[in-house]
């Protein structure tokens, strides 16, 4: 892999992924992915938005190397998927929804925060390792001390910061967020976003961010790409999008927020 910086992070280029559901005569194949083209920045961050069940955790696998399509091109920080994942160890992150699923319940916070360090930074002194998850747990608005604490003494909301400090201590260059917010009430949802935009200010990661919540990708995003059904239908800026969405389905999507 080089390591020059690439225009950009993510490309999809003209991906389908096709899935078969059913069996005998009710067997059918359901489009999640219908030659999609998308890519994101360095320092951007692209909201993918849409129905239940239109392709975003299609694209989300897709994004993360977990979905091979079947046919098209996919390149990660300029290059196709390495073939050992290795090699991207730290460089991509992703903060799910339920921070349940990266945060081992039976570790200490500051494990967890640690442990993507301790893949891809293995160079690092254990001291130098715990310094650096103290100041992302600062950076992320949490006290240091929490680093001896327990998930389930934790809040929603201080979870999914935990969950973004640990995304975020590789300094990775792309994190794929999906639906990162969903499960937290608006008002913790609001500080996370503001998080969110702070941090990639000050890094530069491109995110691709996946929400079912235009409301939230109205405060994160750069751009706004819409997927209906698995066909990507408009792309556009987000004040743009929000002022005047070009497709009837987008239109739609905004009437009911
Ligand atoms: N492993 C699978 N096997 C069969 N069908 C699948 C599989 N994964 C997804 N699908 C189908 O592909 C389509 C897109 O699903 P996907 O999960 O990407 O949608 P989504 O936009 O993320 O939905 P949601 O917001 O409900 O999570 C849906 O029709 C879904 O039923």
């Amino acid at each position: 892999m080089t390591d020059v910086r690439p225009a950009h992070v993510l490309e999809i280029n003209n991906v389908s992924v096709t899935f078969k559901s059913g069996a005998g005569a009710s067997r059918r194949t359901i489009r999640a992915m219908n030659d999609i083209t998308l890519a994101v920045a360095p320092g951007e961050t692209l909201g993918l938005v849409g129905e239940s069940g239109s392709g975003k955790s299609t694209s989300a696998n897709v994004a993360l190397g977990l979905q091979k399509p079947d046919s098209g091109e996919v390149k990660i920080l300029g290059n196709p998927f390495p073939r050992r994942r290795r090699q991207l160890a730290g460089k991509l992150q992703a903060v799910l929804q339920h921070p349940a699923w990266s945060l081992n319940p039976r570790r200490k916070i500051g494990e967890s925060v640690r442990e993507p360090l301790t893949v891809s930074r293995r160079s690092l002194t254990r001291e130098a390792q715990h310094a650096r998850v103290r100041d992302l747990l600062d950076r992320v608005g949490l006290d240091p001390a929490l680093a001896e604490r327990y998930p389930h003494e934790l809040s929603g909301g201080q979870r999914q910061r935990v969950s973004v400090a640990r995304a975020l201590i590789t300094e990775p260059q792309f994190i794929v967020f999906d639906e990162a917010v969903s499960a937290l009430d608006v008002a913790v949802q609001a500080q996370i976003l503001q998080l969110i935009r702070t941090l990639q200010a000050d890094h530069q990661f491109g995110a691709l961010f996946i929400s079912h919540d235009l409301g939230a990708v109205k405060q994160v995003a750069d751009r706004v790409a819409v997927l209906f059904r698995g066909d990507l239908v408009e792309t556009a800026e987000t004040a743009e999008f929000f002022r005047a969405p070009q497709h009837e389905y987008s239109q739609r999507l905004l009437a009911a927020l």
